[in-house]
């Protein structure tokens, strides 16, 4: 029997709505379900209320390093918290706003509730049974919330709760320093807010290169309290909570927890589709054409656990929109990848994580405490490194807490993509005096491990023509 749609997309987040853009283009029997609130994670509560509370927070700490400057009266500056929570949300009222306009006109293909699978083909909403010859899974993730501190009420918070606070309390406690409780830890801090952080282990930020972390962690150590290295358990004060992990312990009014994210597949009825889950319930998928083992089903975004972050589930849509639509799903090549905590100094990692290098890569590093541009701005704090292949100085990666960081990244993220060397990046301009340079002390570390790589990065013209004479 021919299936009355073409396609059910499950979960109107980025990915979902990025699978819908291409589905659209091509046929108008599908169907889009959605549990909960429209308008995506990243826009109504992730990437923009986040990065929206870390310029605040940014801004007021810029005071800082005024008289630095011999700019006098900083101190009479201070914080409205409950302003700048207000415009959180009114910005992000706004991003939200122009998300929803993607599912404004779809009428009855848009259907509000939880779905679940019942086969490969079709889809449960409360009473209503949805089929189509595919399905697009894009459900995405929820945050990880110990079922012991849900008693603890409003005293813990996650994401979904933090930016809907009127007004924050005094001492905020912070477990976990991930991507979240990085970001979180220093913007509430920068806030005037007094934070103490626990985390069980001790790589913060998801660096993986040992002396970056290290370099980080002694950069925020001066901006918050943190303690690493043991489990966190949290219990209910008069008023607040109380924090105990090994020796170490707080007492605070609310906790931020920030412990990862669980993807919404727990409860969708991956069992009724006859195939082996992994340890953490995930069914096998490929990731560059996103189909489920065999089925004729798609799953993308941070639901697969794959690469959680916007850009990626933005693309997984993509991928899965097209593919959904074809008998034969296309291969698609995944972006090099590329990390970016929005902290200060600025977090990322680009390709080749350090625990994947070769064991005879290449590395080369700058201190940015005494580069240039950022001496002159008074930002001359942290830690690059680069990564390079030992036979041609091909770049593999790299990893930092550097100013203008997130820029640096995508300059790196650029050249290995496109399989550049470091003697490659080398002849490119470096204006003066520039962040960069900084990067440039970093690459020409790795080049002069070389055999005659302290030469000039300059190439030598191509020998004189006769003509080029005349
Ligand atoms: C605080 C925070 C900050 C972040 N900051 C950044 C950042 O700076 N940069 C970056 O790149 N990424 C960031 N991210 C990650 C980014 O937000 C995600 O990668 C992205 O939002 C994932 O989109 P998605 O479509 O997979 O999921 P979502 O946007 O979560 O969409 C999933 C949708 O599916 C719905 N759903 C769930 N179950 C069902 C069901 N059974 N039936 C129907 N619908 C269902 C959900 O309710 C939701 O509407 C951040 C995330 C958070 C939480
Ligand atoms: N700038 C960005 O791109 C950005 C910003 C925020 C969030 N995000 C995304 O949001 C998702 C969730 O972020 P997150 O920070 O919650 O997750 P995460 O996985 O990045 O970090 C969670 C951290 O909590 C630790 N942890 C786990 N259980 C713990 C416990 N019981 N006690 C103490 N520590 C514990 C983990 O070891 C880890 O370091 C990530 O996938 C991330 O990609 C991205």
């Amino acid at each position: 029997m021919p299936h009355p749609h073409d396609v059910i997309i499950l979960g109107a987040g980025t990915a979902g709505l990025s699978a819908l853009r291409e589905v659209r283009k091509r046929t108008d029997r599908f169907v889009l379900v959605n549990d909960g609130p429209y308008g995506t994670t990243c826009a109504r509560v992730g990437c923009m209320p986040s990065k929206l509370l870390i310029e605040a927070a940014n801004a007021f700490h810029a005071r800082e390093r005024l008289d630095a400057f011999g700019i006098r009266g900083a101190e009479g500056l201070s914080v409205d918290l409950q302003a700048v929570l207000r415009r959180v949300r009114e910005l992000r009222d706004f991003f939200v706003a122009g998300v929803l306009e993607a599912t404004a006109d779809l009428g009855e293909r848009n259907v509000a509730g939880r779905a679940r699978l019942l086969d490969a083909h079709t889809v449960q909403v409360g009473d209503r049974v949805l089929a189509a010859k595919r399905i697009i899974l894009a459900t995405g993730t929820r945050p990880v919330m110990p079922a012991a501190w849900q008693a603890l009420g409003d005293r813990v918070l996650t994401t979904d709760t933090l930016f809907e606070q009127p007004d924050l309390p005094r001492r905020i406690g912070v477990v976990g320093l991930g991507a979240i409780g990085i970001e979180m830890a220093q913007a509430l801090a920068r806030l005037g807010r007094e934070v103490t952080a626990f985390a069980r282990g001790e790589r913060i930020a998801g660096l993986r290169d040992p002396e970056v972390n290290a370099t980080l962690r002694a950069l925020l150590a001066q901006e918050f309290t943190m303690h690493t290295g043991a489990e966190v358990a949290l219990s209910a004060t008069d008023g607040g909570v109380r924090m105990v992990a090994g020796e170490a312990s707080a007492e605070v009014d609310a906790v931020l927890v920030a412990i990862g994210r669980r993807p919404n597949l727990d409860d969708i009825g991956l069992q009724n589709l006859g195939i082996a889950l992994d340890e953490r319930g995930l069914p096998p998928f490929d990731p560059t054409t996103l189909q489920v083992a065999d089925l004729p089903i798609y799953l993308a975004g941070d639901a697969n656990a794959h690469a959680p972050i916007l850009h990626e589930a933005a693309d997984e849509g993509y991928i899965a929109g097209r593919n959904a639509m074809q008998d034969t799903p296309d291969c698609y090549r995944r972006r090099t990848p590329l990390g970016i905590v929005f902290s200060e100094p600025g977090t990322a990692f680009v390709g080749l994580g350090f625990d994947a290098l070769p064991e005879d890569a290449i590395i080369g590093s700058v201190d940015f405490t005494r580069q240039g541009r950022a001496r002159a701005g008074q930002r001359n704090q942290g830690l690059l490194r680069v990564y390079a292949a030992r036979g041609d100085g091909r770049l593999l990666g790299a990893a930092m807490c550097a100013p203008s960081g997130e820029h640096l990244a995508h300059l790196l993220a650029l050249a290995i993509d496109r399989g550049l060397t470091v003697f490659d990046l080398l002849r490119m301009p470096f204006y003066h005096p520039v962040v960069e340079e900084g990067l440039r002390t970093a690459l020409r570390a790795v080049a002069r491990q070389f055999e005659g790589g302290d030469a000039s990065d300059l190439s030598r013209c191509e020998p004189l023509k006769p003509e080029a004479l005349a």
